[in-house]
Parts: C-alpha cells; structure tokens; sequence
C-alpha cells in the first residue's frame, strides 16, 4: 500500500513536471514566432499613380522595424480617385488636387493613426503630364505645385510629386512583377530569405493611355546603353532593356488614327472609321482632336469646326490602317527593333502584360492566356459586330471603353506581334492584372526603390525560427516526451525481484 502511494507520487510529480516543461517549450516556441512576425508593428506606404486617364492611390504595408528588408510588402487597398487624370485640369489646376482629397480621406481611414505620421505617400505622374510639359510648362508645374500643397495638409509623410520618365515607368512594372513572384529572393520554409536557384524572371508589358513600355532581361547584353537600366537589387545586377514610347499608349494611338483618317479624306465633316462600329457616330470638334503634341496639326484648322466618324465595322482594314500609325518596317538596328525604328533586342522569357492590355484581353475573354489562331478570330468576330448588337449584348459596360476595344485590340496585336515580335513566343504572354493580391504596375516598385526596402547591397535577412534553434525546441518537447514514458514503464512495468 506504502509502496504504491510512494509509486503514484513519484508519478504524479514527474507528469507535473513534463507536462509543464512542455507546456513552457509550446509557448517559447509560439512566443518566438510571434515576436518574429511582429517585431515593430505594421508599416504602411502610398503611391499615387497620376496616369494620362486616371488617378489611382494604392496603400501597401510591411512588417515595420528591422525585419523590414523581406521582401513580403502587400497591397491593402487602392482607392479610385473621381474624374481623369491630372493632366486633365491644366485650366483648373487646384481642382487637380482637390479630386484627390476623397482617397487621401480613405487613405486616413485606413491606416491607423499612429502608424501615419511615418506613412510615406509619393505621387508619380505618367504619360498624360509627360506630354502636357511638352505643351504647357507653366500649367504642368502649377498642378505638380497644388497637389503637393493638398497631400502635404493630411498627416503622412509626403515625400514629392515626380513626372517619372518613361524608362523608370517601365522599369519599375518590371521590379513590381518580379518581386511579387519572389524572383529576386524567396522565402524558405525554414523562415530565410535567399536568392532563388533558377530565378524566373518575367519581362513587363504596359498599354497606358498616353504611352506604352515594355521592359525585360534579353538573352544577350543590351547593346544600347541608354536603354538599359541597370538595377543593383539584393547583391545582383540585373540589366533590363526598357523601352517607352511616348504618344502610343491605346488612346494617343487612337488620336493618331482619328487625325491620319481626317488627313486622308481631305478634311470633309464625315469620316469612315473601319475600327468603329456600324451605327456608331463619334462627333469631335478639330480643337479636341488636335489638341495633344502627339498629332501635328496641320496649318490652319477652325478649332470649332466638327468632324463625325462613323464606324464600319471593317476588322481588316481596321488593322491595315493602324500599320500606318505604328511603323513596322523602319528598322536601322536590323534586326534588333521594337516600332517606329526603336532599338530592342530579341523578346526572351516570359510576360506579364498589364493595364489595358489586360482590360482588352479580359473584356474579349482572352485573359490570362489563348492561342494566336483563337486571340486573331475573336477579335475578328468581336470588330465586324454592329453598335446596337453591342449594346444590347454589353449594356454593363461603359460605353467609352465599348467603343474602342475593336481598336485596341487590333492595335494590340500590332504592336505586340509586328512591333515587339511576339510572333513565334505568342504563348509566353500573360495578360494578367493581380499577382497574390497585388496589382500588376509600376508603383510598388517605385516605393520599394524609394523606401529603400529593396537596397542594392542588402544582406539576404533571417526572420522566423532559425532552424537550429527550431530544431533544439522540437528536441526538448521529443526528450521530456520520452523521459516520462521511460518513467512510467520503470514505474509499472519493471518489477525489481525480491
Ligand atoms: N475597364 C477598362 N477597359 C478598357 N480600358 C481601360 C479600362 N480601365 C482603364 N482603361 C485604359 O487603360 C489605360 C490606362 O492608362 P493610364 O494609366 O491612365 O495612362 P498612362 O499610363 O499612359 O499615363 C487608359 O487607356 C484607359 O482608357
Ligand atoms: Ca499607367
């Protein structure tokens, strides 16, 4: 009796004791991940993309304090700011900033108040204020001066207004891209940060209003300097040819076309546009048609005098009249050339291709991929349809988009296949707008360049449980485990002989 209670103490002691130590081990080990994962609270940042037809305000956030060079910033919100772009206001500049108040206000809203004071928000103009410096300096630096002195009145960090340069526009797509899929680092199972083993790098393709960029590693060294952009990102240096062609992002094209149809029917009040739709009439005055640096106006035009186009629905002759906007056959770096006589070496690897790319491809049901023979036969369906089917079949849609997705994608096609070349590698283009949650564009790589969160000679970090310290936590749990069943079976199996 004596022995048997003197038998269950010793047990009682010693499970006690094990289920406490494992219990202590549990919460170091939890208490060790938690403290990794949130060392100094969350850390937030803004970017405002001022394209030539809209503004966005996309809000990021990353682990805040040291661990903050991991490569693990995600979206958490964009608001969609009222109206056009900025560029839009040059005869009412303040009004440019005041349309930005609402996503500022949204932006307060969202971001806790004490995480705002050390919030960077950074304004990156596009396209539209690009060509707007070619027209007007004094309207494009009064509206850079309003929206500075509006974002500076709420309690961020304000850290400027830019116009990028086209080259940063497309580099920085390709920057975003690539550190969305982790092709620069990547986080391991056991918590490190190290440089992937084959790195799956993926070229940028962007169709703005104003412009268009593309932007990829090629095969070879870039033999033009200036179109290269050499980025020092983690330890590596990687050499991106990029490219942007200012005036023929999807609308200043479409211009382009509209000015070359009214050239060649001699000026008269009613124009054919084969890329329009039978039944649909759009009426400009010459004032809006010419009014952007990318047509040349020919001598003397009545600004108020009006031209109709009206659409024919006539996808073959759509697409042979773009060939006259875009040139294709000018080539003085045979034969590395993009269009219009632009250097570019060969397409290599994969893309993603983004903005009205994207939209084009998505409203035809072509997204994120579809054969060339598929791609060419829809839009040829989609262009012969009358505006009225249209209508009907797409009464959701907005009609300025409705209008124009014939044109954008036979202008897609020829830029892509006669311009960029994109003939024999046709399936190695994604049309695609997110990646894990994240939009597809130039800002997040923009703010990782500002905010340093990306520096060139930065060390792989260790966050998370480093595995030997894993390691040694999973041993202790497996040895008090152990010790107590070892334990029990000397209590109740070994019967020592008297
Ligand atoms: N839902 C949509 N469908 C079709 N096109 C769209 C849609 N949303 C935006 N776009 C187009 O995407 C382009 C975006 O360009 P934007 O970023 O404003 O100009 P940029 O980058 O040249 O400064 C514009 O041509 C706009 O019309
Ligand atoms: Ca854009």
């Amino acid at each position: 009796m004596g022995k048997l209670s003197a038998k269950k103490n010793i047990l009682g002691v010693f499970v006690t004791v094990t289920v406490c130590t494992t219990i202590i081990a549990l919460v170091l080990c939890l208490a060790q991940h938690y403290t990794v994962d949130l060392p100094h609270g969350t850390q937030y940042g803004m970017v405002f993309d001022a394209g030539s037809s809209h503004t966005s305000l996309f809000i990021y956030k990353w682990p805040g304090g040291k661990e903050n060079n991991t490569g693990i910033v995600s979206q958490v919100k964009v608001c969609e700011v009222d109206g056009g772009g900025i560029s839009s206001y040059k005869q009412d500049p303040p009004a440019a900033a005041q349309s930005l108040r609402q996503c500022l206000d949204v932006a307060k809203a969202t971001i806790p108040v004490e995480q705002q004071q050390s919030c960077p928000v950074y304004l990156g103009a596009t396209a539209g204020m690009r060509l707007l410096r070619l027209q007007d300096e004094n309207a494009t630096n009064d509206i850079m001066e309003e929206v500075t002195k509006t974002i500076n009145g709420y309690p961020f960090n304000f850290r400027g207004a830019q116009i990028l340069s086209g080259m940063a526009e497309g580099a920085y797509g390709w920057v975003t891209i690539n550190y969305i899929l982790e092709g620069f680092i990547k986080h391991t199972f056991e918590g490190k940060w190290v440089p992937p083993k084959a790195g799956r790098i993926l070229g940028a393709l962007d169709l703005g209003g104003g412009s268009t960029q593309i932007a990829f590693t090629p095969k070879d060294p870039v033999k033009q300097p200036d179109s290269e952009a050499a980025l020092q990102l983690y330890g590596h240096r990687y050499g991106v040819y990029t490219h942007s062609y200012l005036c023929f992002g999807k609308d200043q094209a479409m211009k382009q076309l509209q000015a070359y149809l009214v050239e060649m029917s001699g000026s008269s009040a009613i124009v054919m546009h084969p890329c329009y739709h039978t039944g649909f009439n759009l009426t400009l005055t010459l004032g809006d048609l010419y009014d952007s640096p990318c047509v040349s106006k020919p001598g003397n035009i009545d600004p108020e005098k009006s031209v109709t186009f009206s659409g024919t629905s006539d996808p073959d002759q759509c697409l042979n009249l773009i060939r006259f906007v875009v040139n294709i056959t000018e080539c003085p770096h045979s034969p590395d050339c993009g269009f219009n006589g632009v250097y570019q070496p060969p397409v290599h690897g994969e893309f993603f291709a983004y903005s009205a790319y994207y939209y084009t491809f998505d409203f035809l049901g072509l997204a994120p991929q579809a054969p060339l023979p598929k791609v060419t036969s829809t839009i040829e369906t989609f262009c012969k349809k009358s505006w009225n089917s249209l209508l009907a079949e797409y009464p959701d849609t907005k009609e300025k988009y409705l209008r124009e997705y014939c044109a954008s994608a036979q202008y897609i096609m020829t830029i892509l296949v006669q311009g960029y070349k994109f003939n024999e590698t046709w399936d190695k283009i994604y049309f695609q707008k997110k990646v894990a949650d994240t939009d597809i564009g130039w800002t997040l790589g923009y703010m990782l360049n500002l905010t340093n969160l990306i520096a060139p000679r930065h060390p792989l970090v260790v966050t998370g449980v480093q595995r030997s310290q894993w390691a040694a936590e999973v041993f202790f749990i497996v040895f008090a485990l152990f010790l107590s069943l070892v334990l029990l079976i000397f209590l109740f199996v070994w019967q020592p002989e008297h």
